[in-house]
């Protein structure tokens, strides 16, 4: 059974259309992310999700029954549900631990496992405005997290974070939905943190659901150049083109038009039978590799690779790695 089922979801705000017919369906404990644009209604469509928002069409059920909206209910919001804001605030002037304590339902020694979880227990007896932008949002997590939500909802939790504060908050997500049984809905205009954090991720634009797959099938192959883009650098091969660099990966499926990852490609600078010979038009560095820029006899392509001798001008052959 779905905890989650959202049905032919519409809403217009402004006279403008921000969503246009969203159906899914969400399994307890599966790790969902929504990405797109900015702008696309992945904001919207969460606080719809959690009772926020009132929808002009459509149903979102939990747990089988009807999720009320602001119309429908006197204090806005699912009791079961947690919301966490882009732009959410915490109160000036207040110790952390006055602040978790107001909202805390969870028995005393329960609430300081979740602390510790969070790593927000050596923060308790600060001023909020005595702490950093990590440790705020952890903190926000922490006191949403003792209402003892069934299913959370995320709003670009890991914007604004350096990458050692999105791995904590990541192996805090974890140790959450392990430990608390809490399922996770997440929305992120970065997709690069949802292809990691992700069970299955929705691909949004224009309002609309183009693409729900797991991360793996959403990076390799993904329905359109939009969605491509939105995870990184790729290569658009008809099949016939693809075909020159050997074998076509197994990952990339079997399709017209493919949108292959640099990582797909190896280049030799040895003549080989099997690789598209060209020369090196760009080589730009990303600290745990190189994407070198390839110009063939008909077009561009773009490889990563570790070879950080290659340079403008140098005769490469270009082929897909066995495996990838
Ligand atoms: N209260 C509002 N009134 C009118 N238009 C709105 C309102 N809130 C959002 N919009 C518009 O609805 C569209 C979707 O906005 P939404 O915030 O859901 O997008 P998003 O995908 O979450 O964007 P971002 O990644 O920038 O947060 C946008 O065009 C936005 O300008």
């Amino acid at each position: 059974m779905a905890l989650l089922k959202v049905s032919g979801i519409g809403k217009q705000l402004n006279g403008n259309v921000v969503l246009q017919d969203i159906s899914f369906s969400q399994k307890k404990f599966r790790k969902l992310a929504i990405v797109g644009e900015s702008g696309s209604g992945k904001s919207t469509l969460l606080k719809i999700i959690g009772g926020l928002i009132q929808p002009d069409s459509g149903d979102v059920l939990f747990e089988d029954k009807h999720v009320e909206g602001p119309n429908e209910r006197l204090i806005p919001g699912h009791p079961q549900m947690a919301y966490l804001s882009q732009h959410f605030e915490l109160r000036n002037n207040y110790r952390v631990e006055e602040i978790l304590e107001y909202a805390n339902t969870l028995p005393e020694s329960e609430a300081q496992s979740l602390y510790e979880i969070c790593h927000i227990k050596h923060l308790l007896k600060r001023k909020t405005d005595q702490i950093s932008g990590g440790e705020k949002q952890r903190i926000a997590m922490a006191r949403l997290l003792t209402g003892a939500p069934k299913l959370f909802l995320l709003d670009e939790p890991f914007s604004n974070l350096d990458n050692l504060h999105r791995n904590t908050l990541r192996s805090v997500i974890r140790a959450m939905g392990e430990k608390l049984g809490i399922t996770f809905l997440i929305v992120s205009h970065d997709p690069a943190d949802a292809l990691g954090w992700a069970d299955e991720i929705i691909v949004m634009k224009n309002g609309q659901i183009i693409q729900q797959d797991i991360p793996e099938t959403v990076y390799r192959q993904p329905v359109n150049e939009y969605a491509a883009g939105l995870f990184g650098t790729y290569n658009v091969f008809a099949k016939t083109e693809a075909a020159r660099f050997g074998e076509i990966p197994k990952a990339y499926g079997n399709r017209k038009q493919y949108f292959i990852r640099p990582e797909a490609f190896t280049l030799a600078v040895k003549k080989s039978k099997t690789a598209v010979a060209g020369k090196v038009t760009d080589v730009a560095f990303l600290g745990s590799g190189y994407e070198v820029e390839v110009a063939l006899p008909e077009s561009m392509v773009i490889v990563r690779t570790d070879n950080g001798d290659l340079k403008f001008g140098d005769d490469v052959y270009v082929s897909f790695r066995k495996h990838s």
